[in-house]
């Protein structure tokens, strides 16, 4: 789904290019994509109307800047909007309350409550150096008490124990009383999960909220949860003053629009993301890394920007020109490539951009090594005299130990360089095309892949 989406935007990309201004007319077909590309990650249809709506507003009449087509400029829009649709306001936990703070954690059955308390509670001894007690007033499940203990010593806090028999609102004030005589900063309550539809229940964790008065009532969802997430969220927040999210399952194989919908019905911030059914799975939310999931793009929007701007186009161009016609391919080329390749960040940061299947394929490659002998040959190629660029088989025996003095290497590596090359003039003519832009031309071919620009 993914890289069928990235073949479709980034052939529209291509369609549109050369154009200096994003018009209604030359991204209709675009946004159309990627309206389709955030229904089918499940993000709700009133927020996929307004957020389309957003960014067309944002992106009409913009200029186009430099070397990017509107498309690309469209794309960069996208991402930076979605992005900060659910990104901001980020932060984390706020304990800024006579102590204890109470956080309160609200949720449907099995969205992961329970564990998310326990990874909380881990958070805050941790990076937040707290004294954390948690407690259940789960009085349904007659198993949920009894989990919230476990995990709750796997975290590292205490647990204030509770019974099936007693009322949530009892235990809820027991647990504050012991909180308070026994100097705890952070008091987590785990609660039963709920349907926003059970209004006995919903009227029961009203009132807990009234009682703890909790410093942070915070929304637990499954990124899995599909279309419905954005009902579920508006139920519970209109019940409840919701002051942050946290959206569990993002390890599992679902697109988490539901992010982008509970964010858009609560308007409050995501603050944590769960990342497996460990104690310890539980990170930082990161906006920017979970747009471009949504779209389905990974990193590949970053490579995209980081190609078209470091490469010198018309050089590239002129390149593939060159050695179409007949030209041959000389050292002077092969200097130019080795440059563009640092423009772009070199081959290791190009790597870091790739989607993860192509990148475990390069995996094997020591990268560091492999740039390292690039900057060799860059130090050989340097110490020739252009003439001897240009025709490397001039280049005699005595030519090449000063050669190899001057860029500080051993005659074999010249001689190994110039084979090497040697060998690449061979395939060049074989591919009748310029190198760097073959290998990106290819690369564009390739799934999962941009088409590049040119
Ligand atoms: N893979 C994965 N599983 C998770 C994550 N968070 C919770 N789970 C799992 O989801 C299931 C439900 O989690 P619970 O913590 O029991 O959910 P709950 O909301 O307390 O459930 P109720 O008490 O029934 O309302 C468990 O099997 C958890 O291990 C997560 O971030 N990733």
């Amino acid at each position: 789904m993914a890289s069928a989406l990235t073949d479709k935007l980034s052939r529209l990309v291509k369609e549109i290019r050369g154009q200096a201004r994003i018009t209604e007319s030359n991204v209709a077909d675009m946004l159309r994509e990627v309206r389709m590309a955030l229904l089918e990650a499940d993000v709700a249809l009133p927020v996929v109307r307004d957020f389309i709506a957003r960014v067309k507003e944002k992106a009409l009449g913009q200029e186009v800047m430099g070397s990017l087509s509107p498309g690309q400029a469209l794309v960069g829009i996208v991402n930076r909007e979605l992005s900060r649709t659910m990104g901001e306001g980020v932060s984390d936990i706020n304990l800024a309350a006579q102590p204890p703070a109470v956080i309160l954690m609200a949720g449907l059955q099995g969205a992961g409550k329970t564990t998310t308390t326990a990874k909380l509670a881990k958070h805050l001894i941790e990076k937040r150096k707290k004294k954390v007690l948690t407690v259940s007033g789960d009085v349904y499940r007659p198993a949920a008490i009894e989990q919230l203990k476990t995990v709750t010593k796997q975290a590292g806090a205490e647990w204030f124990p509770s019974t099936p028999d007693q009322k949530p609102a009892d235990i809820a004030a027991a647990a504050l009383d012991y909180a308070r005589k026994h100097y705890f900063d952070v008091l987590l309550v785990d609660t039963a999960g709920r349907l926003a539809i059970d209004e006995v229940l919903m009227n029961e964790i009203k009132g807990l909220h009234a009682l703890l008065k909790p410093v942070e009532t915070l929304f637990v969802v499954d990124a899995m949860q599909g279309q419905d997430a954005i009902n579920t969220a508006k139920a519970f927040s209109d019940a409840l003053p919701l002051t942050g999210i946290i959206l569990t399952k993002t390890d599992g194989d679902s697109r988490g629009g539901a992010a982008l919908s509970v964010r858009h019905v609560t308007g409050v911030p995501i603050k944590f993301a769960g990342t497996s059914e460990k104690i310890d799975g539980l990170e930082v939310f990161d906006a920017e890394r979970h747009a471009g999931r949504v779209l389905g793009m990974g990193d590949i929007l970053a490579l995209v920007e980081q190609v078209t701007s470091g490469v010198d186009m018309a050089a590239a161009q002129k390149l593939a020109a060159k050695v179409k016609s007949g030209e041959s391919f000389d050292l002077n080329d092969f200097l130019g490539q080795i440059q563009q390749m640092k423009q772009m960040g070199g081959l290791s940061s190009l790597m870091d951009k790739l989607p993860a299947q192509m990148a475990a394929k390069a995996g094997t490659m020591d990268m560091d090594k492999a740039e390292r002998d690039i900057r060799r040959k860059e130090g050989i190629i340097y110490s020739m005299t252009p003439l001897e660029r240009r025709k490397p088989e001039l280049i005699k025996a005595t030519r090449k130990r000063r050669i190899a003095a001057g860029a500080g290497v051993q005659v074999q590596e010249v001689n190994r360089m110039l084979n090497e090359f040697g060998q690449m003039q061979d395939m060049m003519k074989k591919m009748k095309g310029g190198g760097m832009m073959k290998m990106l031309k290819r690369m564009g071919g390739m799934k999962g892949m941009p088409k590049m620009p040119f």
